[in-house]
């Protein structure tokens, strides 16, 4: 936010932590911004302590997350479609909202601060209606504003989108995954679900570091923890990197290309979509275990290099490629034993970490990366030796992305590859308690954040034909 926008009456004071979240949740407005990868500088420029920290990041967060159904309300109280307001103006209205609705905080604090807002970022016109619209809001209770949102709503598709926050085509995206297990049922869960955030998880790589005593281990993944305490960077840091932040869902589907059958030493691996380097790091860590091999490779430079600082702390030699993985099936053919394919993909799997990602993804991004996610995992089956394995993966639950491309890929490697129980390998890893829906036929798996606590990671376990 430049100075010579900011204007305030002398006496006008906005806490810093509303400051910060303003500022990060319009430049993820105006400028597409990400703000997880904003908030934390904005944070430390603004010198925050750990409560303001605290409460700019609930702010921000939560209002991000919330916004579709905040603009429910807003466009009710305002009277008019929040496309007819102007976009400072309704970010500060939505600051306002999630202070009022989300967290109860007192009516006149959320509403002043958020009426100096658009006095000084907005424009002059537009105080008296903001004022207008967040006074509005406090007259109604939380629960009278669930009703009126529902009642305004022309579907029951609609209201469900309305009252959990998420597009509509991403609620039938879901609901489609969820029924090709049995379990339609829990769409509802899966939305509120994606609402709360996540604790923070870590991963002690196997072998190399262990959970620390006051941790409580992880319910399916025999290398994750929470409750570490403190300052998560500060436990990595003093675990010299051997720990690191790490969803439940990635380390299962990683330690399951690992452990899906007992590894040859000098077996090799390949990583082909690495970036940042999560899953290699714990690749790196049981292939030191087992002596095997292991490269990473990744599209993007900077990825990269974020992948060589992620095995850095494991002693094994893991060289790092940048290449289109599209074309290593190509440039080396037959060359690995197990290959991972952590594609890129929508990342609808992981809304809870994402706040404003529901926002920004569309129905076409879907089928570029369903073209993009093929040739990637064609390219992984072609640089596989007979009798190698290649794990499938991605952070999002749609079957376009899921199920289609792999049984597609299988179609058309007319009997090269075919598909494992990688349901069976997770439970082997995580216990029998690991609850994966109810088909029976379906050899993939797909994790939930409301049922597992996990990002909605999917595997499918490809065996390539000796
Ligand atoms: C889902 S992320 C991988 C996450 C990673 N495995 C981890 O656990 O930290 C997908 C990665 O694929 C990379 N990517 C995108 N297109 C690619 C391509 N054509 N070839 C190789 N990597 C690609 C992206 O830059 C991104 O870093």
């Amino acid at each position: 936010m430049t100075d010579d926008r900011r204007r305030s009456r002398p006496d006008e004071r906005i806490q810093p932590a509303r400051l910060v979240a303003f500022d990060v949740i319009s430049a993820v407005s105006r400028d597409d911004a990400y703000a997880n990868l904003l908030l934390p500088g904005a944070i430390a420029a603004a010198g925050l302590d750990r409560a303001d920290a605290a409460l700019a990041t609930e702010l921000c967060y939560g209002t991000l997350r919330m916004s579709g159904y905040y603009d429910r309300i807003i466009a009710i109280a305002a009277g008019r479609p929040v496309g007819q307001i102007d976009e400072t103006v309704l970010d500060a209205l939505r600051l306002g909202c999630h202070q009022v609705i989300g967290m109860r905080v007192a009516d006149h604090a959320a509403v002043n601060e958020s009426v100096a807002l658009v006095r000084r970022y907005g424009s002059r016109s537009a105080v008296g209606f903001a004022n207008g619209v967040l006074r509005a809001i406090t007259r109604r209770s939380p629960d009278a504003w669930t009703r009126a949102v529902s009642e305004a709503a022309t579907s029951a598709d609609d209201r469900e989108a309305a009252l959990t926050s998420h597009p509509e085509w991403v609620l039938r995206a879901f609901r489609r995954s969820l029924a090709a297990e049995g379990r339609e049922s829990e769409l509802s869960d899966l939305l509120r679900a994606d609402n709360d955030a996540p604790a923070v998880n870590f991963a002690a790589l196997p072998g190399l570091a262990s959970r620390p005593a006051e941790a409580s281990p992880n319910r399916f993944s025999p290398v994750g923890f929470t409750g570490a305490g403190g300052d998560p960077d500060a436990v990595v840091t003093a675990a010299a990197g051997r720990v690191r932040v790490q969803d439940e869902g990635s380390q299962l589907v990683a330690l399951a290309l690992a452990r899906a059958r007992p590894v040859v030493p000098g077996e090799t691996w390949l990583d082909l979509c690495a970036g940042p380097g999560g899953k290699t790091a714990l690749l790196a860590a049981e292939a030191l275990a087992a002596g095997a091999h292991l490269t990473a490779n990744e599209l993007v430079p900077a990825r990269a290099e974020l992948v060589r600082r992620a095995v850095a702390p494991v002693p094994l030699d893991v060289p790092v490629t940048v290449l289109d993985g599209t074309t290593v099936g190509e440039r080396h053919p037959l060359a690995f034993d197990r290959v991972l394919v952590d594609a890129p993909c929508t990342g609808l799997g992981a809304l809870r970490r994402r706040p404003e990602a529901r926002w920004r993804k569309q129905p076409r991004d879907v089928a570029e990366l369903a073209d993009l996610q093929a040739r990637l995992l064609d390219s992984a089956i072609a640089a596989t030796r007979p009798g190698g394995l290649v794990a499938y993966v991605t952070c999002s639950p749609h079957l376009a992305e899921t199920r289609a491309v792999v049984s597609a890929a299988v179609r058309r490697s007319r009997g090269r590859v075919s598909e494992l129980d990688a349901g069976a390998v997770l439970r082997g890893i995580a216990g029998d308690g690991l609850d994966l829906g109810d088909d029976g036929e379906r050899l993939s798996a797909q994790l939930w954040p409301h049922r597992h606590a996990t990002d909605a990671m999917f595997i499918a376990l490809l065996a390539v034909a000796e």
